[in-house]
């Protein structure tokens, strides 16, 4: 008998098991490419983007000869979960009449690809002095962040300057390594995107996607009462669940989720920023997980907050649950404590509840010690909506996942035995559509920025004034030895669907 043929049509999602053994990893590929083209090699930045003439120089190439040659080997398109076919929404969208403005903003700004293999990396095509600064978003230990403006297209970026001096006095010039890596292998909706990346002789570069929507927690802060209900809570928490999904699928461990590191999107939608914390994690069958021998976090780095989980503290090595924890402590955090500060006077009189009077997170104490100790003995406690008439009880779902997620028992925590989908899975989750998250309205819409205003960042000194256009004019690497940042490659990265750095090919 003849055997009907059925034809089946399959959508290549992400795998939770192990990758085929012809699988490469973006990762490998990111820096097998890098390898090949010697590190030393794209450092002649052009002084200003002129692509007619950097395309012919191509034509010598033999790293773009690999980079197209791979790109036409690699076509097929691998839709990650959250990232429905978005081009096909914009082309027959545009050819509808009077769309919105609103509308059209948001479906351009769903149009990317969001696949692994729809990023090209190609040799660095701006520098510097391609680049005009307008204005100073934010600081971090050792570098700044501009909002930066592409002389040529016109167009606004974040500009991440680091500064080599300060990162090898600080010991931090791994992490940086790391970060790249991970910025310019991701491509995700809610991991913010990296555009080029490149070194002058003092500092390091990093041009990403500008998230004109600001720091999430100053979006709440204009919220009344400065907090979140439940339903907008557990929106903003399941899409920190599909980015950290993604960056464990990707083998990473984030390990620095906390509210200052997300940033929202001009369109409301989350994207997780600062990756320099991130480490690769080691496979589950592997005897060890990430070692930190340290107890007291000097050798992770890890910033001593109270998003810190019990098994860093203890120093003796963690894996991505300490991504679940510090979800745990998120939550905890945009739905109680800041019901906590309001109330904070009556919680102070209250003893039996002394263990809340501090506010912001369940586990802060009066100084690092207190708040380590408290992570390491104390149990979450909840408010009591009875003594707080202002605050909504948290429903029994949600504080059973928050539990779960802050279990001290790493082994025994939600999201440690098959990651994101047992986090996913959980009740509290119930009514979310994973598959439509990124097109569903984000509770808190941003106040809408025109032009380089900047409205929703606060308003920032620069101390020393730094000048694009100066160090542009300064020698771009340091031969051999001296330069403990070879292996900081020379990157612009091409993203499908971001139609004027689309790529021909
Ligand atoms: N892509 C972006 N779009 C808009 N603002 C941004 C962007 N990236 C960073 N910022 C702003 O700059 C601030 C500092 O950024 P980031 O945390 O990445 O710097 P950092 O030097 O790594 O800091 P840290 O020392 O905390 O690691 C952020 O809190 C945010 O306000």
């Amino acid at each position: 008998m003849l055997k009907q043929q059925t034809s089946v049509v399959v959508l290549e999602q992400p795998s939770i098991t192990q990758p085929p053994s012809s699988y490469v990893s973006p990762q490998s590929r990111f820096r097998s490419l890098l390898s090949r083209h010697s590190s030393t090699r794209d450092y002649e930045m052009p002084s200003s983007l002129d692509l007619s003439d950097h395309n012919k120089s191509y034509l010598n190439n033999p790293w773009h000869y690999e980079q197209n040659h791979l790109a036409s080997d690699e076509k097929t398109i691998r839709k990650v979960a959250s990232a429905p076919n978005t081009k096909k929404l914009f082309d027959k969208a545009m050819t509808k009449p009077a769309l919105t403005t609103p509308t059209l903003q948001k479906l351009k700004s769903l149009r990317r690809t969001y696949s692994s293999n729809s990023v090209k990396i190609k040799r660095i095509e701006v520098g510097p002095s391609s680049f005009a600064k307008c204005k100073l978003l934010g600081r971090g230990d050792v570098g700044k962040v501009f909002l930066v403006r592409q002389t040529t297209s016109d167009k606004l970026f974040a500009m991440k300057v680091l500064s080599k001096k300060e990162m090898i006095k600080r010991n931090k010039i791994k992490r940086v390594l790391a970060e790249q890596e991970i910025l310019a292998t991701s491509n995700h909706p809610f991991i913010v995107t990296l555009y080029h990346s490149f070194q002058s002789q003092d500092y390091l570069y990093f041009v990403m996607e500008y998230c004109s929507g600001g720091e999430f927690f100053r979006a709440l802060q204009s919220r009344p009462g400065k907090c979140l209900d439940e339903d907008a809570s557990r929106f903003y928490a399941a899409e920190v669940v599909a980015a950290l999904e993604y960056l464990h699928l990707m083998g990473f461990i984030y390990r620095d989720l906390k509210p200052e590191n997300i940033l929202l999107h001009e369109t409301g939608h989350i994207m997780l920023t600062d990756f320099d914390l991130s480490k690769e994690a080691i496979p589950r069958h592997e005897p060890s997980i990430v070692k930190s021998s340290s107890p007291n976090t000097a050798e992770t780095n890890i910033k001593p907050t109270e998003y810190i989980s019990p098994e860093i503290i203890k120093g003796c090595g963690h894996s991505c649950a300490v991504d679940w924890w510090t979800l745990g402590i998120l939550l905890y955090e945009m739905l109680v404590s800041r019901v906590v500060i309001r109330e904070k006077k009556a919680w102070e009189r209250d003893t039996d509840n002394a263990l809340l009077k501090y506010g912001t997170t369940p586990f802060k104490g009066s100084n690092r010690n207190e708040t380590f100790s408290r992570i390491l003995r104390i149990d979450v406690a909840f408010p009591d909506p009875a003594r707080l008439p202002s605050a909504k009880a948290p429903s029994a779902n949600c504080k059973l996942i928050i539990r779960k997620l802050l279990h001290k028992d790493e082994h025994k925590r939600l999201g440690s035995r098959a990651g994101a989908a047992d986090v996913k899975a959980h009740p509290f989750f119930n009514t979310i559509n994973w598959a439509l998250l990124r097109h569903q309205d984000p509770p808190i819409i941003p106040t809408p920025s025109s032009d380089a205003d900047a409205v929703n960042f606060r308003r920032m000194k620069e101390s020393s004034s730094f000048d694009l256009q100066k160090d542009s004019k300064k020698k771009f690497y340091i031969e051999g030895d001296d330069n403990p940042f070879t292996q900081f490659s020379s990157v612009t990265l091409h993203h499908d669907g971001d139609s004027d750095t689309d790529v021909e090919e």
